[in-house]
């Protein structure tokens, strides 16, 4: 079936310390994250924006956790304080929590894939099953 993938990169910086790390990860520091999410569908959505059936969904939808942590996003945030507590905050879960975030935020039938680099080397792929 054809089908849609929009795609949207960005980077929000933020400080972390993993609990009960042994070793220096387990220390307050910080990292540039970048971010890739992919949403998928074989069908058009309005938008907050728009009335029409013209969107996968909006750009500015899949970017939120871009936005400064006093706008609800993840930048300049400490990430231990803002995430809720069963998310640690290793890549693995914060790939996690951002793609259940925004799948709130989507259409139920959009498929969504997020891409979370900790490091310009080391990163994890979190996708629905
Ligand atoms: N599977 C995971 N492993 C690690 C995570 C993680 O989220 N998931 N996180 C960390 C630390 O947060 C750490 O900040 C990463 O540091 P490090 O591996 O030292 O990164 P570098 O790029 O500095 O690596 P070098 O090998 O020292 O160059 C650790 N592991
Ligand atoms: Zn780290």
């Amino acid at each position: 079936m054809p089908r849609w993938k929009l795609v949207t990169e960005f980077t929000f910086d933020s400080a972390h310390y993993i609990t009960d790390y042994d070793g220096p990860c387990g220390r307050m520091h910080g990292h540039t994250y970048r971010v890739r999410v992919e949403a998928t569908s074989d069908r058009l959505y309005p938008s907050a924006h728009t009335p029409h059936p013209v969107m996968v969904a909006d750009f500015k939808t899949l970017r939120w956790a871009k936005k400064d942590v006093t706008e609800g996003g993840l930048d300049h945030a400490v990430l231990n304080e803002v995430l809720p507590p069963e998310y640690a905050t290793t890549a693995e879960m914060i790939a996690k929590y951002i793609h259940d975030e925004t799948k709130r935020r989507l259409p139920e039938g959009v498929r969504l894939k997020v891409t979370v680099w900790e490091t310009p080397t080391s990163w994890v792929e979190y996708e629905d099953a």
